[in-house]
């Protein structure tokens, strides 16, 4: 694509940032460029969850919480909307009363949303959404090794004999064989569980723990390394749990954990996965009646902006 052809953000000079409706960065709509490489989806739905309700209402939240963003990123030299065209694709409308049927619409959507070529980053949601992301991802790309960021290892099994929830969507996922288990790793978790067991059964499937101590012990720095070695060589999809972070960096969440890491080390984390084939993202469990002064809208609007800005360095390097 050549660059003139390309559209960025709105001139926040001329018209306001807070005008409506809104788009994430203020980004064009889907329908207003002839095509996109990479396509923000919102997923408007919390059906999956097993305490406090509300993520249904996260895309229009991260969305209007992106108003300030802007067009250049000094951390990464990048300008990520110059050398890709993203569009916001607008809300994924899906059955909050049949889990089943929201996950077949969804992995539809997605299906559809990529078959020009297209990289996703989908706004969510709860975690339920991972799966049916997945599946889509898998169909074009085969196993996919899972960058995962979360309070949670989200591989239990069922909760009340339900097996699609935002506590199980890895176990779920690598049971239908669309992980590279070989590659993948949960990073950021912390908390009670309910037994030893859990992290046994995590293990069994395969996936590699950074525990959220971890960023106080090691660093930044070697767990870049530590993804890296992990992860290189492949295709990558990244699913970023909101409640990664701190409840003081992130208080808008459902099953908030506290221990967590700051929006800082989430975001260097991200810049530092410039190199890797990132082939779709997902921001999820963002839960607006809990969150104050947009703290965690703002956080998940910057980590999507970090997103966009190492596809943005990928395809510039
Ligand atoms: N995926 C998120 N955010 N939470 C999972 C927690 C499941 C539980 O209640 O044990
Ligand atoms: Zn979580
Ligand atoms: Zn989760």
């Amino acid at each position: 694509m050549t660059a003139h052809l390309i559209r960025g953000p709105l001139d926040a000079s001329t018209t306001p940032r807070y005008t409506e409706p809104s788009t994430f960065a203020r980004l064009p709509r889907l329908d207003e460029v002839p095509s996109a490489a990479v396509k923000i989806i919102g997923i408007p739905f919390d059906s999956g969850v097993s305490y406090r309700p509300g993520a249904r209402f996260g895309p229009g939240h991260i969305r209007a919480s992106s108003k300030l963003l802007r067009p250049y990123n000094p951390a990464l030299d990048v300008a990520p909307f110059d050398v890709q065209q993203v569009a916001d694709a607008g809300d994924i409308a899906v059955n909050p009363f049949d889990i089943v049927e929201a996950l077949a619409t969804v992995e539809h959507a997605a299906t559809d949303l990529t078959s020009d070529g297209a990289r996703l980053l989908t706004l969510g949601g709860d975690h339920t959404l991972a799966l049916p992301l997945l599946r889509a991802v898998h169909k074009e790309r085969g196993k996919i090794a899972v960058l995962h960021f979360d309070a949670h290892l989200d591989t239990w099994d069922t909760y009340f004999g339900a097996p699609f929830t935002h506590g199980t969507p890895f176990r779920r996922a690598s049971e239908e064989g669309l992980i590279d288990m070989e590659r993948s790793m949960h990073v950021g978790i912390r908390g009670p569980l309910y037994g030893k067991a859990d992290l046994e059964a995590d293990g069994v499937l395969g996936f590699q723990i950074v525990r959220s101590d971890d960023y106080q012990f090691d660093g930044v720095r070697s767990i870049i390394e530590r993804i890296h070695r992990r992860m290189a060589g492949g295709p990558v999809y990244l699913s970023i749990d909101i409640d990664v972070l701190d409840p003081a960096h992130a208080p808008g969440t459902g099953t908030p954990e506290a221990g967590g890491m700051t929006s800082r080390e989430l975001l260097n984390t991200l810049r530092g996965l410039v190199g890797l084939d990132i082939v779709g993202a997902d921001i999820v469990e963002v839960a607006p009646a809990y969150d104050h002064a947009e703290i965690t809208g703002i956080a998940a609007a910057h980590v999507g902006y970090e997103l966009l800005s190492v596809l943005a360095a990928n395809r510039v390097s």
